[in-house]
């Protein structure tokens, strides 16, 4: 795994910096958000991931001498130095004074929100931009992959399998960890297992059986082997043979009072071989036998082997779970929101573009998420340093025509909570289960029609209405 350094940046973070200290306005201070415009996979919502490891990078940020000495001799293309001494100098005592307000792991996220609100001095808040986009996109985007899989096999176990075909050993690694949050069960990664406490699963592959002249006997080994941990892979050379095999081992295990725990489909028809797996297991007196199916799988392909009557107990999901297949990045950004004044009070910042909803979002913002009758009914971007309270009107940035009312005394809680303060951590590092159950219980609160994988209902997210008007203020006096 990668080592945490100050260098996971680009260049231009540096560069930047040794301006902001060249120009005395290191110690600006400044507000970032960091956030994403669109959710993934055309779905209604997102589970953020992420955070811990965020938390541990900036707590580890140090310029030590190997460091130091790379940046020194960076050159530019007259042969100077790129960065000057005195300045390598500052970054070698430089400590991150960031306080960090950050929406807790295995909660909801939605468009525009920020995941993280970063407030310090400018140069400081710089330089934790890249790593922090990377950590934040990559995680959130495969937790709510995961969670998305999670709710197309319904109740029923998701291991995930995909450290082989992740995008390189940290991909696998920070995927596993993002899966579990988002709702699987467990992994086939050992070190994500050793590192996370994420219950460890697996099978065999076809190797194992390929090793023996027969597909019996290389079962019968196994369970010899493994007596009280085998789910035999029954797809390497005829599927219902494998079956019938894999039966007759759970006798022979049965006599010697070992259970055989289940079989794997790895090809063909998932929905028909499972059916007629199931009835065979059944007839043989083995209805807790379970049927593992893998294969390339995905939300879509679950949803639909569930709907055709599959008889598939747990799944296997690698490839298309920890690459994000469909959507292999999450797209978010971090934008300066806010400058503080002389005076102690902040001046809101804004990023124009084209189109008024691609536009950033100024000031310094929280998130209120307001729940009547146990469900989730809509959450109001507002700026902390205006007040809100009585009816709340949202606002959607994309769409400003559509808007909610939410009415006064309705229950909320306000979704960042403070995780930094002047760079110090303000708790300690949670256990990962607390956030997989935080995203169990955030999905709960959905309605069916916004966790639907296709054409889902859009959640009410937006704009309070007097940040609304801000916004619209300072645009309409750029233009
Ligand atoms: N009943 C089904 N409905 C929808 N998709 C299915 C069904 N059964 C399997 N699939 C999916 O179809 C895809 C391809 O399966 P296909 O049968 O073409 O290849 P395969 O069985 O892997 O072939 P091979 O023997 O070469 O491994 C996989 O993603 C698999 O999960
Ligand atoms: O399809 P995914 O969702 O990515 O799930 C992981 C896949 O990895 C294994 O195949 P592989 O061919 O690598 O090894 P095997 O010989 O054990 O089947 C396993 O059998 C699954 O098919
Ligand atoms: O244990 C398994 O069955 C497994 C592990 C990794 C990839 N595919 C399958």
């Amino acid at each position: 795994m990668i080592t945490n350094s100050p260098l996971q940046t680009d260049l231009y973070q540096l560069t930047m910096a040794a301006a902001y200290w060249q120009a005395a306005t290191a110690e600006q201070e400044s507000v970032f958000h960091l956030f994403f415009r669109r959710l993934p996979f055309k779905g209604g919502y997102a589970i953020a991931a992420g955070l811990e490891p965020a938390l541990e990078w900036l707590e580890s940020f140090r310029f030590g001498t190997a460091e130091l000495d790379y940046l020194a001799g960076l050159k530019t293309k007259a042969a100077t130095p790129l960065f000057k001494e005195e300045f390598l100098g500052y970054l070698g005592d430089l400590r991150l004074k960031l306080d960090i307000d950050a929406v807790p792991e295995g909660e909801l996220v939605f468009a525009h929100e920020p995941v993280l609100r970063v407030q310090g001095p400018i140069l400081h808040a710089q330089l934790a931009e890249t790593a922090l986009l990377n950590i934040l996109n990559f995680q959130t985007l495969v937790a709510t992959k995961a969670a998305r899989v999670c709710h197309a096999a319904a109740r029923s176990p998701v291991v995930e399998f995909g450290y082989r075909r992740a995008q390189g050993p940290d991909g696998g690694y920070s995927a596993s960890r993002a899966a579990w949050i988002g709702g699987c069960t467990g992994t086939s990664n050992v070190l994500a297992g050793q590192r996370f406490g994420i219950p460890v699963l697996g099978t065999h592959a076809h190797s194992w059986v390929m090793s023996f002249d027969d597909e019996l006997e290389a079962f019968e080994r196994y369970a010899e082997a493994m007596p009280d941990n085998s789910t035999l892979l029954v797809d390497t050379y005829d599927t219902l043979k494998g079956v019938d095999h894999a039966i007759t081992v759970a006798r022979k295990l049965r006599e010697k009072g070992h259970e055989l725990n289940g079989i794997r489909l790895d090809s063909g028809d998932l929905a028909w071989l499972s059916q007629q797996a199931r009835a065979k297991l059944d007839a043989a007196g083995f209805p807790d036998v379970k049927v593992v199916a893998s294969n390339d799988l995905d939300e879509h392909i679950i949803e639909s082997l569930r709907h055709q009557g599959a008889r598939i107990d747990t799944w296997g999901v690698g490839t298309n779970l920890v690459t994000a297949a469909d959507q292999p990045a999450l797209g978010g950004v971090y934008k300066l929101a806010a400058l503080r004044k002389a005076d102690g009070s902040w001046q809101p910042r804004i990023k124009l573009s084209e189109q008024t909803a691609k536009s950033s979002i100024p000031g310094r913002l929280q998130v209120r998420r307001f729940e009547s009758e146990g469900m989730l009914v809509g959450d109001a971007i507002y700026d902390v340093d205006r007040s809100i309270s009585g009816e709340v009107e949202i606002v959607d940035p994309s769409d400003p025509i559509r808007r909610k009312k939410i009415a006064a005394g309705t229950v909320y809680k306000d979704v960042l909570q403070p995780a930094m303060k002047a760079g110090a951590r303000v708790f300690a590092p949670e256990p990962l289960a607390a956030a997989r159950e935080r995203c169990q219980a955030a999905l709960a609160k959905l309605h069916p029609g916004i966790l639907r994988l296709a054409n889902p209902h859009s959640y009410p997210a937006g704009l309070e209405q007097g940040l609304y008007q801000e916004r619209e203020r300072l645009l309409a006096s750029f233009r």
